[in-house]
């Protein structure tokens, strides 16, 4: 059965999330279209939070958001417990955040990618695992309390 990856954005990321759609559709994925369904001006928080929460109860085990910068996607979308939001504006920075930083969001910057370097960003997202190693231990202190946590344990 394909894997079911929610995608949304805001009015600034309407047309490239419309074109992502179809590469992951392309690639085999179900898409699960969040919207915005135009390129009417719209609320971030409006389309990062019902994706977020997808991620966050286990419904999905990734998701694709997309604003202006990604910066406030990744803002809204980062306040979910278990949610890895990360913003990539190239495929080298999607490579880490999955090996590194286990992102289970990939955030883009749509004012500042082309198509074609944003789907290059989503493939390498899509394909690359997380190391674990050295970096589960970072990626667990996440979810922890920043009080609890403190010197190189
Ligand atoms: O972080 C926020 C995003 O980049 C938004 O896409 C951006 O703020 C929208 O700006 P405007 O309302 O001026 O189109």
């Amino acid at each position: 059965m394909a894997e079911r990856i929610p995608i949304a954005s805001d009015h600034a990321g309407y047309e490239l999330k419309q074109h992502l759609s179809r590469a992951l559709r392309e690639l085999g994925y179900e898409v699960e279209d969040l919207g915005t369904n135009s390129p009417a001006s719209t609320d971030y928080p409006d389309y990062a939070h019902p994706l977020a929460e997808k991620v966050e109860s286990g419904e999905v085990k990734r998701g694709v958001l997309l604003c202006g910068t990604g910066l406030g996607m990744s803002y809204a979308a980062n306040r979910h417990p278990g949610v890895r939001a990360a913003v990539a504006w190239a495929p080298e920075i999607a490579a880490l955040a999955r090996q590194h930083n286990d992102a289970n969001v990939l955030v883009l910057p749509a004012r500042f990618v082309s198509e074609e370097d944003g789907v290059q960003i989503l493939k390498t997202w899509l394909e690359t695992p997380f190391e674990g190693g050295r970096h589960q231990k970072r990626v667990d202190k996440i979810e922890a309390s920043g009080h609890e946590h403190s010197g190189d344990k």
